[in-house]
């Protein structure tokens, strides 16, 4: 459920407590606006993220597959500001159970549009890929720079926090491990 009147009133009180005049012709329909920004940036909320995996086809593929580069826009959940980065989203299919490649992209966002910490985003992506696909491994690290350490705070622009989650084999195998971070570290160093 998702209540527009009230983030409404809600950024009529935020505007107004900082001294803006809600009524004046520039802010008059912001209240609104943010709203159904608000509507946009946490869609995430209204929808079970694991569900796009759950068209799986079958290919006789146990090898690595890397989606890398998956642009995310989220929303740190303490001071909701964004954070921004990309994922990038390795596994290797068991059985031939595959998924379609644009699914881990929607997979990602539908976890970055909620109020996030990266950490929390990092793991949710790799454990909704090892409970609906049942792979072999899942690697996934995410880099973002976080709006609440550049523009505020500690004002520290640029910093880039890198998160990852590894699991399965993955988390056993050394060589496995080192041959995505080498695929999603090519042509960055
Ligand atoms: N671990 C983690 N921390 C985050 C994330 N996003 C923001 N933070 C941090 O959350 C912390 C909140 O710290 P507080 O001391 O409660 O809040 P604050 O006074 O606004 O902190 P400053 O940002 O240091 O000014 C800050 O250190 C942020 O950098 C995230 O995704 N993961
Ligand atoms: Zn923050």
């Amino acid at each position: 459920m998702f209540d527009l009147p009230k983030i409404e009133q809600a950024v009529r009180m935020i505007l107004e407590a900082i001294g803006e005049d809600p009524d004046r012709e520039g802010l008059v329909e912001t209240p609104a606006r943010v709203a159904k920004m608000y509507q946009e940036v946490f869609a995430g909320l209204q929808e079970d993220p694991q569900e796009h995996l759950s068209k799986i086809f079958s290919e006789e593929h146990e090898e690595m597959v890397l989606v890398k580069d998956i642009r995310l826009y989220s929303m740190c959940e303490h001071h909701l500001i964004p954070f921004i980065g990309k994922a990038h989203v390795c596994y290797i299919p068991r059985n031939g159970k595959v998924t379609g490649l644009s699914k881990l992209a929607r997979l990602v966002n539908g976890y970055a549009r909620r109020p996030q910490l990266q950490e929390r985003l990092t793991k949710q992506i790799a454990d909704a890929i090892m409970n609906r696909l049942n792979p072999y491994g899942v690697m996934v690290v995410v880099e973002a720079e976080h709006l609440c350490m550049s523009m505020r705070g500690v004002r520290s622009p640029g910093a880039t926090t890198v998160t990852s989650a590894v699991r399965g084999i993955f988390k056993k195998n050394e060589s496995s491990r080192a041959e995505a971070l080498r695929l999603i570290t090519k042509g960055k160093l």
